[in-house]
């Protein structure tokens, strides 16, 4: 499955860059391309997403889709998905990897059919994940739900009808995207009522987008609070094209603005619903000099940086990736308002906090934010752990990058979740990285 060319499983050793210099083209959106694969399998009839991700999580999606009965056709960079309408096959048990939004998305759909099963083949990252927000909208719904403590493995079985309907979004957007996504198959739409302090509204906006790039109907208020979308409607099958992806972009605008040289990224469509698109203001509230033209952000780097409060939520999937910067900026980065990194691949808060003082920087947080005290100089010549988690990955590595020694990054190879070239598209700027076979998985 792997087209990296890299072992199968492997921790980095990161070597200290003199300079990153290139151009790149940001790879595709992971939620992009989650959410049209989905779409595209709710639509009856055959739609083309153009330029597909080739990360685990848009693998995860594919396989399940494939399993619920839509025909997956790879033609070069794009899927053709024949889909299944109202009717995915019931009595599937679903493996969605260790991707959260695809579990999530999946579950919301999974009340269309008699029964289907989610089963994880990452029992301490997503099996710890907290589902039981979504699953109780869906049993309030009417569906018969079945889990120990809420998580992974579980069961949904509908039918349901629709109707008003409501759903904590505190601990994440997914819950809500969910239902958003199952609302115009039912015969009664929903009514939906976000509740708690929402968290996340830039991925609910790309699920408003996309439910649109496909014709289904929906309205809702500023603030999100409440979504209705009207039943019986039917996603319309067509051709979409999957958009950059802000995040991962983050990671390599944010090594690019702490190495001299000059890198230019291209495909980031500057008006974009993803909340990381942020990232190219906080870095230039750092003092990173980057500018952009059209879709392509250039990074002239090596510019002292500078720490930042910001409330972190608009741009949750890139805050690691800021948290490098704010490692070498002169003074103490906040990132507030970030309590759901607590609940992602590792808990992004205490992890993050653990890593980053073992590199020998000075960290602190609270229940639902992280500071970060910027050091002139990092020895490196350390172990890092990876967690599992691809936006530690990201962290990781560019701190290896910049210290004045290696550094070693346990278990790598999760980067392929979210990034599979990540490594690659580096070598292209420059870095040199080794690639050791897995202390452990
Ligand atoms: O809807 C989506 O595709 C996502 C929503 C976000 O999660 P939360 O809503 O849990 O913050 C984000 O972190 C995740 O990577 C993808
Ligand atoms: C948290 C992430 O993904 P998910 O919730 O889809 O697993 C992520 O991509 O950083």
């Amino acid at each position: 499955m792997s087209t990296d060319g890299l072992p199968e499983t492997f921790d980095v050793v990161v070597h200290p860059a003199r300079e990153l210099r290139g151009e790149l083209r940001a790879q595709p959106s992971k939620n992009y391309t989650t959410r049209y694969l989905l779409a595209a399998a709710l639509a009856p009839g055959e739609t083309r997403v153009v330029g597909v991700a080739t990360s685990e999580d848009a693998h995860a999606m594919l396989r399940c889709l494939a399993d619920w009965g839509a025909g997956i056709t790879h033609v070069g960079d794009d899927v053709v998905v024949r889909g299944f309408g109202a009717s995915p096959r019931p009595g599937v048990a679903l493996n969605p990897g260790n991707a959260g939004a695809v579990a999530r998305f999946l579950m919301g759909v999974a009340a269309l059919t008699t029964g289907t099963t989610f089963v994880t083949d990452y029992p301490d990252s997503l099996g710890r994940r907290p589902q039981g927000d979504l699953l109780d909208a869906l049993s309030r719904l009417g569906a018969r739900v079945e889990s120990e403590g809420g998580r992974l493995p579980l069961s949904i079985s509908g039918p349901v009808r629709g109707g008003a309907a409501q759903v904590s979004a505190e601990r994440s957007s997914q819950y809500a995207s969910a239902l958003m996504f199952l609302a115009p198959l039912l015969p009664g739409g929903l009514d939906l009522h976000l509740t708690g302090d929402i968290k996340s509204h830039a991925p609910l906006r790309q699920t408003l987008d996309t439910l649109e790039a496909f014709g289904v109907r929906a309205t809702a208020n500023d603030d999100l609070s409440r979504i209705s979308i009207p039943g019986g409607q039917s996603y319309r099958p067509g051709r979409v094209l999957v958009p950059g992806d802000y995040p991962g972009s983050a990671a390599i605008l944010a090594a690019a603005a702490l190495l001299p040289g000059e890198v230019r990224l291209s495909n980031l469509r500057e008006h974009d619903l993803q909340g990381e698109r942020e990232a190219l203001d906080v870095l230039r509230e750092m003092g990173a000099d980057l500018t952009r033209a059209g879709d392509a952000v250039t990074v002239r780097g090596g510019r002292p940086l500078h720490a930042v409060t910001r409330d972190g939520d608009g741009f949750t999937d890139a805050v690691q990736a800021l948290s490098a910067a704010a490692a070498l900026a002169g003074g103490t980065t906040t990132w507030e308002n970030v309590a759901t990194l607590r609940l992602k691949e590792c808990d992004r808060i205490s992890d993050t906090r653990r890593e980053l003082q073992r590199l020998g920087l000075e960290v602190s947080e609270t229940a639902d934010s992280l500071s970060i005290t910027g050091a002139p100089r990092l020895a490196g010549n350390v172990t890092a752990d990876g967690h599992g988690d691809h936006r530690m990955i990201m962290l990781l590595t560019l701190l290896g990058l910049k210290a004045d020694a290696p550094v070693r990054i346990t278990g790598a190879h999760h980067i392929r979740k979210s990034y599979p070239h990540f490594f690659g598209h580096l070598e292209a700027l420059g870095a040199r990285f080794d690639y050791l076979p897995a202390e452990r998985h």
